[in-house]
C-alpha cells in the first residue's frame, strides 16, 4: 500500500470530524425524541403519605387515568368506612360495656352501673362536668341501639376485604385490603372487583363473578347513613376521641356527614359508580411491595418519562426497596410530623417520629443512593395543627421537647431542625436537601410543591450528569 500523503490524512480527519458531527446531531435528535427516564422513589414509614403523593402526581400529570380508575376506588372507600365504624364500636364496647357478663351491650342494671363508672371517668378526663351530654342517662341506650343497627354492616368487613383482595390474606391479624400493581386498570365500570376472578378469567371460564359483598355493603351503608353519622357525633365517641382512647386513622374522616362519605355513599349508589377526587386522596389502601407509576412530563420542551416508585413503608416491606436504589434519580422522603403521639403498628414500642428519623438516617447514609437527589416532605401538617390545637402535648411523647411552647410554629420547626441535622451530620456526599412542609390532602398547595420539587430534581440531575 502506498504511503499516505498529508492530503490523504487531512481528508480522513475531515471525514472523521464530519461523521462525528453527524453522529452527534443524530444523537441529539434521538435524545429529544426518546423520552429520558427519571426514576423517583417515594420512601417513608407506613402511612406517611407516599401513595397519596403518588395520587397527587397522577392528578397533575395524568388526571384522565385517575378518572378511569374512579370506579375502582368506590369499594375501597366502603371498606375504609366499615373499618372505622368497627374500630369505634369496639372501643365503645371496651370502654363502656366490657364488664357485662352476658351481652356486651346489654342494658342490665349491673352493666349500666359499671358503664356509668367508666363513663364518668371518661367525662372527667375529657373535661366534661356532670350535666354534660355525656352524663345523660339515655346515653348508653343510644349507643347500644346504634351498635345493634350497625353490627350487620361491621360483620361484613372481612368478607368484603377478602372479596376485594381476591382471597389474598396477609398475616398479622388485622383485616385489610391488599392489591397488586395495576389493580386500578383491571377494575373499570364494566369490569369490577374481585381481582382474583378477573386475573384468572372467572370461575371455570364463566367470566368474572359479580362482586356480591360490594353490593351488599353498598346497600347496607346506604340504609345506615344516619346511624353512622349519629355514632360519629355521639358525645360518648367524641369523649373517647378527645382523650385519645380512641385513635382513628386519617381515612376515618370519610365517616362523618356531610363530608365525603355521605355524599359519596349516596352518589356512589344512586347516581354513578365513582369516587370524588377528595375521596380518592383520603382513602387508605396499604401498599405491598414496590409499585411503578409512569408519567410523561415535558420540561423545557423535552419529554421525560418519570417513573415513580411507591413502596410499602412497614418495616417488613423495607427490604424490597433496595434493588431499586442504584438507579434512583431522586428520593422523596415523607415524614408524617403529626405522628408524634403515635407508635409503629409493627413495633408498638417505637415512636413514629423516632422511626422516621432512623429511616431518614439510613437513606442519607446508604451508599447505593449517593447520587440521588434528596427531597424531604414533612407531611400531615394539617393534622399536626389539629392535634396541637386539641392540646395534645409533644413533651408527653418526646421528652427532649422539654418546655418549649406547644404551638404549630415551634413544633414544626423543632421537627424540621431534627431532620436537617440528620442530613447535615450523616450525608457524607453533602448533597443539597430540598425540604418542604406538606399537607397532602390540599390539592392546590401540593401541586405547586410538586412542580417546585420536579424542577429541583431536574436541575440536580442535569448537574450530576454534567449537562448543566
Ligand atoms: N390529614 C392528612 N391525611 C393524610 C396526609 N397524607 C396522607 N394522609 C392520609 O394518610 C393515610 C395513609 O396515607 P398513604 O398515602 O396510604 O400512606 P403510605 O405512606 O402510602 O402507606 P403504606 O402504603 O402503608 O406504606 C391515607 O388515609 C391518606 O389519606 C396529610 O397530609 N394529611
Ligand atoms: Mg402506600
Amino acid at each position: 500500500m502506498p504511503p499516505r500523503t498529508s492530503t490523504d490524512q487531512a481528508d480522513a480527519a475531515r471525514i472523521n470530524s464530519q461523521i462525528d458531527d453527524d453522529l452527534r446531531r443524530e444523537h441529539e435528535v434521538l435524545k429529544r425524541k426518546r423520552p429520558r427516564e427519571i426514576k423517583v422513589m417515594l420512601l417513608g414509614q407506613a402511612e406517611s403519605g407516599k401513595s397519596t403523593l403518588q395520587k397527587q402526581f397522577q392528578f397533575y400529570y395524568a388526571s384522565q387515568t385517575l378518572d378511569r380508575e374512579r370506579p375502582s376506588w368506590r369499594p375501597i372507600v366502603y371498606f375504609n368506612i366499615l373499618k372505622a365504624v368497627r374500630m369505634i364500636l369496639s372501643e365503645v364496647d371496651y370502654e363502656y360495656f366490657s364488664n357485662s357478663p352476658a351481652s356486651p351491650l346489654a342494658s342490665s342494671p349491673s352493666t349500666a352501673s359499671l358503664a356509668s363508672v367508666a363513663r364518668s371517668k371518661i367525662s372527667a378526663a375529657a373535661g366534661y362536668g356532670t350535666g354534660s351530654p355525656a352524663a345523660d342517662p339515655a346515653w348508653l341506650m343510644e349507643l347500644s341501639q346504634l351498635r345493634n343497627k350497625l353490627l350487620p354492616l361491621v360483620a361484613s368487613e372481612d368478607a368484603l376485604a377478602s372479596e376485594l383482595s381476591g382471597g389474598v390474606t396477609v398475616s398479622g391479624g388485622r383485616s385489610g385490603v391488599f392489591v397488586r400493581a395495576g389493580w386500578q386498570a383491571l377494575n373499570t365500570a364494566t369490569r369490577a372487583w374481585p381481582l382474583a376472578d378477573i386475573r384468572h378469567g372467572g370461575g371455570g371460564g364463566a367470566g368474572p363473578r359479580a362482586p356480591v359483598m360490594m353490593d351488599i355493603v353498598a346497600k347496607t351503608l346506604d340504609a345506615n347513613q344516619d346511624e353512622i353519622e349519629d355514632l360519629w357525633h355521639h358525645p360518648g365517641v367524641r369523649a373517647l376521641l378527645a382523650t385519645n382512647k380512641l385513635r382513628l386513622e386519617e381515612y376515618a374522616a370519610l365517616c362523618p356527614a356531610p363530608r365525603p362519605s355521605r355524599a359519596f355513599v349516596s352518589d356512589g349508589l344512586r347516581v354513578c359508580a365513582w369516587a370524588r377526587a377528595e375521596d380518592i386522596l383520603h382513602v387508605r389502601l396499604q401498599t405491598l411491595g414496590v409499585k411503578e407509576h409512569s408519567f410523561d412530563i415535558n420540561m423545557g420542551g423535552i419529554n421525560y418519562n418519570w417513573l415513580l416508585y411507591d413502596v410499602g413503608g412497614a418495616r417488613g416491606q423495607r427490604q424490597a426497596w433496595v434493588p431499586y436504589f442504584e438507579d434512583a434519580t431522586a428520593i422523596i422522603f415523607l415524614a408524617p410530623i403529626s405522628a408524634y403521639d403515635q407508635y409503629l403498628e409493627e413495633d408498638p414500642r417505637t415512636n413514629r417520629i423516632d422511626d422516621s428519623l432512623q429511616l431518614f438516617t439510613s437513606v442519607c447514609t446508604n451508599k447505593l443512593l449517593h447520587k440521588a437527589a434528596l427531597v424531604l416532605m414533612l407531611n400531615k401538617t394539617d393534622l399536626l395543627r389539629q392535634k396541637l390545637e386539641a392540646g395534645i402535648k409533644v413533651r408527653k411523647y418526646i421528652s427532649s421537647y422539654g418546655d418549649r411552647p406547644n404551638t404549630y410554629e415551634e413544633v414544626s420547626e423543632y421537627f424540621r431542625a431534627h431532620f436537617i441535622q440528620v442530613h447535615r451530620r450523616k450525608d457524607v456526599n453533602r448533597r443539597p436537601l430540598f425540604a418542604h412542609f406538606t399537607s397532602m390532602l390540599d390539592i392546590k398547595a401540593t401541586q405547586s410543591i410538586i412542580v417546585n420539587v420536579n424542577e429541583a430534581i431536574m436541575r440536580r440531575h442535569m448537574a450530576t450528569v454534567g449537562l448543566a
